[in-house]
């Protein structure tokens, strides 16, 4: 190789800039600090065993290091908390989801109300109020919208149906009783809102889905670049925005001018954006552009909370069910048992009566496979009940596998699948506790639980009564791995109807 004097001073500029860095974002560490993993390599410190290792990586910190620990990943120090410390984060105050992810997942830069605590306030009321407590009276639209799905994206198996899922993981098909809980009956009729909905995290996703590289740098330099199309005028999601507010138009004029003719004799509706107009906070005479504009941001800040996780979840949860032979006739059995009892229409006490289909959703979610994920940052300076103390700022890791698969509440494998633990525990897959914590815990724990669940067991009961459903492998298929993170598996399923 030929090095010219010219390129000395590069040389220079590079290693001045590299010790710079160095020098800037080397830890710091306070008192009393959870201890820190030491490492080899300065700035890159922990971040390939985390990207390519998570699994064992963290499993040797912890054994090695106690609970809880800290790394140096992506030129940030992160703690990770387990099972014995990680309630501490969840049921303190000083502790923010939306705060930790806001730099990988700016969703703040299209639905700018995102970050107002507000926001999350009526977000969750609105659940809790608009869809949990009514969850038994939209059972029958549910299964009307999942039927709807289901005969349009698998329909007639006659012979054995290869259905590829890694394209959505049956977003459109989740979307469809989402669309119908939030908008309407009406609106959800239309096939482009139903598309709007399925595609809009995932749209989301593919313009930020850069590794964050430069948050070797600094988080808010990543944060800067990955939104730069955004900024520049490129926003693949506007379009879905727009199909919603076409849609929304129409049918909000309609719901005004009726209650103003029809006064106490007025219907309401049963959806959320019956639920949104007679908030005091969003009353109107009439509804402008901003008004829409308003509602929209309202409804896709429910829709990517709900949509995208709920279908990566019932996506796992038949691939648990295709790649498990032995546990297909005893489930099968009770959703025909349950389907002959109400006559193919399911009210809430048949939703009620799934209980081993719940206690095996309930297990799927648990081996979901998420090394750790739900970061949250202290706002303040928090010190543990050990003594421990963390500065503010600093990004807390739930290791969920700690939490998931520990031995004292799972047994000596935990890892294994228990179809019936939670049945024999009288645990649901709705119900958290300190070892179960895919939907969060304490104050913030996710409002939209029993929704999702429910749109799970009937969206899986319908499809196991209606079809027998297998692997290509005909074994248990492998999760896709990202990091710490878990997808579903990407082979796809055969479905093949059956014969009744
Ligand atoms: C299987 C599906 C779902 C999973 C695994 C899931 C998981 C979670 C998790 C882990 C959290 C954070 C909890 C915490 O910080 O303690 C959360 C929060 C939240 N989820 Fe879900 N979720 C699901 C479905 C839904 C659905 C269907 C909705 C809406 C209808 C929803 C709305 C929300 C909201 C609004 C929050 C923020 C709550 C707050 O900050 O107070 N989620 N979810």
């Amino acid at each position: 190789m030929y090095f010219s004097f010219e390129t000395i001073p590069t040389f220079v500029w590079v290693f001045i800039a590299t010790y710079a860095i160095y020098w800037i974002k080397k830890p710091r560490l306070g008192k009393n600090e959870p201890p820190m993993v030491p490492y080899k390599i300065p700035i890159i410190g922990h971040t390939a065993d985390y990207l390519f290792n998570a699994e064992k990586f963290l499993a040797e910190c912890r054994q090695k290091y106690g609970d809880p620990f800290s790394i140096y990943v992506f030129g940030q120090v992160n703690t990770v908390a387990g099972n014995e410390i990680v309630h501490e984060v969840y049921d303190s105050e000083n502790f923010n989801l939306l705060s930790a992810t806001r730099d990988v997942f700016p969703l703040y830069r299209v639905l700018k109300s995102v970050l107002d605590p507000r926001t999350t306030e009526q977000l969750v009321k609105t659940i809790r109020e608009g869809i949990t407590s009514k969850l038994p009276q939209y059972t029958g639209r549910m299964q009307k919208q999942l039927m709807i799905s289901i005969n349009k994206e698998i329909g007639d198996c006659s012979s054995p149906k290869l259905i590829k899922t890694a394209n959505d993981n049956f977003a459109s098909m989740i979307s469809r009783p989402v669309a119908d809980v939030l908008v309407g009956q009406e609106i959800a009729k239309n096939e482009d809102v139903v598309k709007a909905f399925a595609d809009f995290t995932k749209d989301f996703i593919s313009i930020i889905a850069i590794p964050p590289i430069l948050s070797f740098i600094h988080p808010k330099v990543h944060a800067q670049v990955i939104t730069l199309p955004l900024r520049f005028g490129f926003n693949p999601i506007s379009k879905h925005v727009l199909t919603l507010k076409k849609h929304l138009k129409p049918v909000l004029e309609k719901r005004l001018k009726d209650k103003k003719i029809l006064g106490d004799e007025y219907k309401p509706p049963l959806d959320i954006i019956e639920y949104i107009l007679n908030n005091p906070e969003y009353k109107t005479k009439v509804i402008t552009d901003d008004y829409l504009n308003k509602i929209c941001e309202f409804i896709f800040i429910i829709i990517v909370a709900s949509i995208n996780t709920t279908s990566r979840h019932i996506t796992c949860a038949l691939y648990d069910f295709a790649g498990r032979p032995e546990l297909w006739d005893d489930i099968y059995e009770e959703q025909a048992i349950i389907d002959k009892e109400c006559n193919g229409v399911l009210l809430p006490q048949h939703i009620n009566k799934m209980v081993k289909l719940d206690s095996f959703l309930r297990e799927s979610l648990r081996t979901f496979d998420a090394v750790a994920a739900f970061p949250h940052r202290s706002l303040e300076s928090h010190t543990f009940k050990n003594g421990m103390t963390i500065p503010k700022g600093r990004i807390v890791q739930t290791y969920l596998m700690d939490v998931h698969y520990n031995t004292t509440a799972y047994g000596p494998e935990p890892k294994s699948f228990l179809p019936y633990h939670g049945l024999e525990n009288n645990f649901s897959a709705s119900k958290t506790d300190k070892n179960y914590f895919i939907f969060g815990s304490g104050k913030h724990i996710c409002p939209g639980r029993f929704f999702a669940v429910n749109e799970i067991k009937i969206g899986m009961h319908k499809l196991i009564l209606n079809y027998h459903i297998k692997t290509p492998s005909g074994k248990i298929e492998k999760k896709v791995i990202y990091g710490p993170l878990a997808e579903p598996p990407i082979t796809g399923l055969i479905f093949e109807n059956r014969k009744k």
